[in-house]
């Protein structure tokens, strides 16, 4: 799977649908570059963009303006480069009488990686009726479906949009788990939509944020992650200890203060801190991102 090109290359992307009165701009001049071999968090709130982003990038809608080039080709035009890509989305249709073992046996023939033994271990897993249909699937069976396909395929750019939808607690551990075991395995490049910030934050490596169509964080998720820090304590020691870091939230409590703020604590900071008395907390992966948004903050960490 070795190639020199990007595994994805956007470049001033955009998507505009046309609505009676106007346009709305799904993806506005979106532009970055993703890595082979990496895991991509696409996140972003109902409506940000993220679906559109992928069905552009799949060949499965095309741009208003601007080019997505996958393994350096524009991939609705190159056959070669369609059967590297596999998009899992709820929106994918099935012939009417297909069953289970229909969908995957399609699949098997579609991608040219495909691991039968794979396949048939996470059907086992997330104890999918091969044999039913899959219009009588329920709405977690059929996220199975999607994922056995995006794992199992293999593919060179795997794309996954919300793939747990109606998956339980358990089914989704087996989704996180297998993904990071058979990546170390087979690295390729996945991207995986989600709302579950916190709950994907261990398996993804990059971060790239939608906001109305416009990608305002683009950034490895180690540097996100611990970015945005809780300091609780009396209000004098927490504003001296917060020094000259940009505050995002505060919140008084007679003495006490609860301060919000963009920046790390570590080594000496972090003892000092805690030599003050200051509960120190470093912020999810999710809180920090919600914090980012709403403060405004653009793509710099
Ligand atoms: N076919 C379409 N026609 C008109 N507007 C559309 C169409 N598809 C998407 N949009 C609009 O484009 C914007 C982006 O939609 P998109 O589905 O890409 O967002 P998303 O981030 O995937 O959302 P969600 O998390 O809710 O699935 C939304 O405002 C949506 O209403």
């Amino acid at each position: 799977m070795s190639t020199t090109a990007p595994a994805l290359e956007l470049r001033s992307l955009s998507k505009h649908y046309r609505k009676r009165g106007g346009a709305v701009a799904a993806l506005e001049n979106v532009s970055t570059t993703l890595e082979p071999e990496r895991i991509y968090g696409l996140l972003g709130r109902n409506g940000a963009g993220k679906s559109t982003l992928m069905a552009l990038a799949t060949a499965q809608a095309f741009p208003t303006s601007g080019e997505a080039l996958v393994f350096g080709h524009a991939a609705y035009e190159h056959r070669p480069t369609l059967a590297k890509i596999c998009f899992v989305k709820e929106s994918q249709k099935y012939p009417d009488d297909f069953e289970v073992r229909h969908a995957l046996h399609s699949a098997s023939l579609a991608f040219p990686h495909w691991d039968e033994d794979f396949a048939r271990s996470l059907t086992q897993e997330l104890r999918l009726p091969t044999d039913r249909r899959i219009k009588k699937l329920s709405r977690g069976q059929l996220s199975a479906v999607g994922i056995i396909i995006g794992l199992a395929s293999r593919a060179e750019l795997t794309f996954f949009d919300e793939p747990y939808l109606g998956l339980d607690a358990v089914a989704r551990q087996v989704f996180y788990d297998r993904l990071l075991e058979d990546f170390a395995e087979h690295p390729r490049t996945i991207v995986l939509s989600s709302h579950l910030i916190d709950e994907v934050a261990d398996v993804l490596e990059h971060v790239l944020l939608l906001e109305d169509g416009e990608l305002v964080l683009d950034a490895p998720a180690d540097e996100v992650r611990g970015g945005v820090t809780t300091l609780h304590g009396s209000t004098a020691a927490v504003l001296e200890a917060a020094g000259a870091l940009p505050v995002l939230a505060r919140k008084d409590l007679g003495p006490v203060t609860q301060l919000t703020v963009r920046g790390r604590f570590e080594g000496a900071a972090l003892a000092a801190a805690e030599a003050q008395g200051i509960g120190i907390e470093p912020a999810t992966l999710q809180q920090t991102i919600v914090f980012l948004t709403r403060a405004g903050e653009r793509a710099e960490l």
